[in-house]
Formats: C-alpha cells, structure tokens, sequence
C-alpha cells in the first residue's frame, strides 16, 4: 500500500471520536512515562522534507510547508510536555533565499502568520510558558515580517518557562562570524577604569590575592617584571574590577577568565586578547542564554548538518537522522529517538559518577 493510501487511512481510522480519544491517552501516557527519565534540556530540529512530502503526495509545495508547520506544533508539544527546556528549529536558512520568489514569499508569510498564532494567549507557547528569539540576520527579512513577527516575540516575553529559538534566516558561519566580529570590537575598546567598589566579593578577594603575591614575591623575588606577571597590582585591579564588572561576558566568573591587561601591557590600555575563551565568544552567540544542545535531529535521510548548531554541538551531542519526511515526524518517531538518548545519558552520568567517586578516593579511571 503506497504512504498516501496509508495517509488516508489513518486519517480515516483518527476521524472516529473514540480512536482520537484513546490515541492522546496513550500519547500521555507515553510522555509521563518519558518524563521519569533524563530530558534534554536543549533539543535542535532540522525540518527537512516538506516539498518531497509535497512532491510524493501531490500537493503544491507551499501546503508541504503547511503541514510542515502542523508537525512543528506536534513536536513542540511533545518537547515542552516532557520537559525540555530549550528547542532551536531551522526555520529558514540563508540559502533558502536562492528559491523561488514565489516559495520564499510564502514561507515568510507563513513565519508572519503562524509566529502570531501560536503566540496568541491560551495558544501553544503560552500554555507551556514559551518564549520566541529570533535568532539570524533580521536585515534580510522583510519589514513587514519582522514587524509580525517581533510583536510575536513581545507578545511572549514575558514567558520564562522555555525556549523557541527560530533560526530565522540564519546559518552557523554567519552566526560564528558576528560573535568573533562583535568579540573583536570589545577587544578593541580602551578598558576605562571605574570607580572602585572596595567592599565588592570581587574586589575583596582580588586584594587578598594581591596582598599573598605581593609578600610572596617581596620576601624572593623583589619587584620586577616576573612579579607582575603573577599578581595584580592596585591599579590593575582596578582594570580587571571595571572588566569584570561591564565588559566581560556574563558566563565567566572568575577573575582570570575576564579580558584582562597583561601586566606588559598596563600602558596599552587594552583587554588582553590572550583572555578570550570559548566562554567568551559563545556569550556573542545567538544562543548564548542556552545550554549546548544534546539532541539534534533532522529528518528525510539527508546526513548533514548544513551550516546549523555548529558551535552549539558539543561532545555528547546525539545527532540522529531519520527517513521519515518532516511533515510525518510525530511522537511515534521521536519516541525511540528519546528513549535512546535516556539510555545514553544514564551511561554518561553512571560514567561520571564513577569518576568523580575514583578521584575522592585518590584513584585514576582510565
Ligand atoms: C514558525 C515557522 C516559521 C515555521 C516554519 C515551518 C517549517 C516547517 C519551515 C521549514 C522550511 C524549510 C526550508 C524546510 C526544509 O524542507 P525543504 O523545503 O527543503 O524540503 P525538501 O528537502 O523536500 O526539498
């Protein structure tokens, strides 16, 4: 039997009140029983595969994209139910402006008018207290879109729940670009010093560390270069409470993870670029309020990840690839998706656990 024969009939069977009935008491079912276990806490889609569900079921590519949107909403509810705090969806990728004028107008409509929806209140983001970012290159989109569509963010903002990250129109390079763009700039700005706060956490454990190097390095070393190398003296300390305190990205907290001067440096003025980390740039990123993403799947067999998440993947991201057109991607294919990525992280955490055990006792795991 060909899938749109199958299509039709399950379409037929779910058309009787009580198959609909017993069908979303299994589905609960199914998703308490998911949340007894690990959740991702940030989980990336690429939808792929709505002009070939359009193609193969002889409709016109724009419906494909309709009930692309129609399985978008399934999912997110299956994500926000089972507690998934994060969830970045590949809306429209800056190469999908090389489709026709016709496509590319209708997908935009659709981000114009779906965006709206399902931010309306009592609608899907507002019952699992969502919000929307719009993550991309906003100059691309047209105004009349980008008004839609910020009125959409504004009217979730005050959500705090969970995440829809609409990667809208966006590609990783671009993104990477404009955080080592936007990193270079603040690595270019003079360090101006504040006014020091003398009781700040901050500065207070700065001046001990100053104090224990200072004795330190007066009872062997003297003052010379090598001791400010170590320490910071009171003038740097200055620098580093002003960078700690306006210029260095939220995520770094210690004192020598901020852009710093290098005590060679003290004339130049200038945070240190030997400071900046992984940290650093990933606070310019799109996402930098969300974790890294532990599962990304994309659907329709294609294995690649086409310019998305690439900075957002990390070691123990699971990237899974599946047949099934978008528009058919349902609980019934996520499923065993989550079930194995549970799997997984209870492995990873046993490992850990077993780790952090050996190395209390004084032991090495290989
Ligand atoms: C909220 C919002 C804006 C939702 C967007 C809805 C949605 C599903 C968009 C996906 C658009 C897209 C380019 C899909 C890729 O399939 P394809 O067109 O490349 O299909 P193909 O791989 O079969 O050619």
């Amino acid at each position: 039997m060909s899938s749109a024969h199958l299509t039709r009939l399950r379409k037929w069977f779910l058309a009787f009140p009580p198959a609909d009935w017993a069908i979303q008491q299994v589905r609960e079912l199914l998703i308490g029983a998911l949340r007894q276990g690990p959740i991702p806490r940030h989980v990336a889609f690429v939808m792929d595969g709505n002009r070939r569900y359009a193609r193969t079921h002889k409709i016109e590519t724009v419906e494909g994209h309709h009930l692309g949107f129609e399985a978008l909403a399934r999912i997110l509810e299956v994500c926000y139910k089972s507690g998934v705090k994060v969830v970045t969806i590949y809306a429209f990728s800056i190469e999908n402006f090389k489709r026709s004028k016709y496509e590319v107008d209708a997908l935009m409509d659709m981000a114009k008018v779906k965006l709206t929806q399902i931010a309306q209140h009592g609608e899907l983001l507002h019952r699992y207290g969502a919000k929307i970012q719009i993550l991309g290159q906003r100059e691309l989109v047209r105004p009349d879109v980008l008004e839609a569509i910020d009125k959409a963010v504004e009217m979730c903002s005050g959500n705090d729940r969970a995440v829809l990250n609409v990667c809208f129109p966006y590609t990783s390079r671009n993104e990477i670009t404009t955080a080592i763009r936007e990193t270079v700039h603040e690595f270019s700005q003079p360090i101006r010093p504040t006014m020091k706060r003398p009781f700040s956490e901050s500065h207070i454990a700065r001046n001990i560390r100053t104090r224990q190097l200072s004795s330190v390095s007066e009872e062997r070393l003297g003052f010379g270069e090598e001791n400010a190398a170590e320490g910071d003296d009171t003038e740097a300390s200055t620098y580093s409470a002003a960078s700690t305190g306006e210029q260095a990205p939220s995520s770094q907290s210690s004192v020598s993870n901020s852009p710093s001067l290098k005590p060679s440096a003290f004339t130049s003025n200038f945070p240190d670029p030997e400071s900046i980390t992984g940290e650093t740039l990933n606070s310019h990123m799109f996402t930098a309020d969300a974790p890294p993403v532990d599962l990304l799947v994309r659907t329709s067999g294609v294995r690649r990840l086409s310019d998305f998440m690439l900075w957002q993947c990390h070691e123990h991201t699971s990237i899974v690839f599946l047949e099934c057109l978008w528009p058919e991607f349902d609980l019934w294919q996520f499923l065993p998706v989550l079930v194995e990525w549970q799997w997984k992280q209870r492995n990873v955490e046993e490992a850990a656990k077993i780790t952090a055990d050996a190395s209390k006792l004084g032991l090495k795991v290989q």
